[in-house]
């Protein structure tokens, strides 16, 4: 049996405080490297070896990802950080207070844009620059549903993450509330419209467990 684990990190500093954050590079708050100690101390209960960590390029993943690294005494292993684990974009709607977003809009449009998978938010006008995603020859995203997410994440799933359980190596995953609702929405098989329910909180790792055809075989939520 082959495992992945799968984490979101830690409370960031605009999840404290309520504001769309999509691609912003927003540090863990407290409360969030607590949480990322904690999630660490857990997945070092199932005694699970790693052979290589994957995290986004946006430091509130990073971030965590490090902690529990450290946490469960494996910092050495290989560690890829990939814009295409990021979380998603949430174009205009970036930076602005939830509560005042779901004042303006209504509780209809504010869910649809949050939790549906086809519906795209607002789009930034011009997309943003930023040099470490210009390096790599990327242009941001001016605004992602979750589908247009899901359809980024894979590629890095099929040629990354996929091969390495594959060939029977454990594998660790620490990314964001939507690339996770995606993966989960693969893993799962859940259906465009069931997946408006699913919600990954901060800080709680998933552990899948796969037969030699990546089917699950178990599904375990640590949490105290
Ligand atoms: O980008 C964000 O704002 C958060 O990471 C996720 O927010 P959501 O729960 O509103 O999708």
């Amino acid at each position: 049996m082959v495992e992945l684990v799968i984490l979101r990190h830690g409370e960031s500093q605009a999840n404290r405080d309520g504001i769309f954050t999509g691609w912003s590079d927003v540090s863990l708050t407290e409360k969030g490297i607590a949480q990322a100690h904690e999630a660490g101390r857990l997945i070092a209960s199932t005694g699970l070896q790693f052979e290589h960590c994957h995290t986004s390029m946006l430091k509130r993943a990073i971030a965590t990802a490090h902690i529990v690294l450290d946490e469960i005494n494996q910092l050495y292993i290989p560690e890829t950080k990939s814009w295409r684990l990021n979380e998603r974009h949430y174009g205009a709607l970036r930076g602005k207070k939830k509560a005042a977003v779901k004042a303006e809009v209504g509780e209809q449009q504010f869910k649809r844009w949050r939790r549906s998978y086809k519906v795209v938010p607002p789009l930034l006008t011009v997309p943003d620059y930023d040099a470490r995603y210009a390096a790599l020859g990327v242009t941001e995203p001016v605004g992602e549903s979750l589908q247009m997410a899901y359809d980024r994440l894979m590629p890095y799933w099929q040629d990354q993450i996929a091969p390495r359980l594959l060939s029977g190596h454990n594998q660790l995953v620490v990314a964001h509330g939507s690339t996770l609702r995606a993966l989960i929405k693969y893993i799962e098989r859940i259906d465009d419209v069931a997946i408006d329910q699913l919600e990954v909180p901060n800080g709680e790792p998933i552990v899948y467990q796969f037969d030699t055809k990546l089917h699950v075989v178990d599904k375990q939520v640590l949490n105290q």
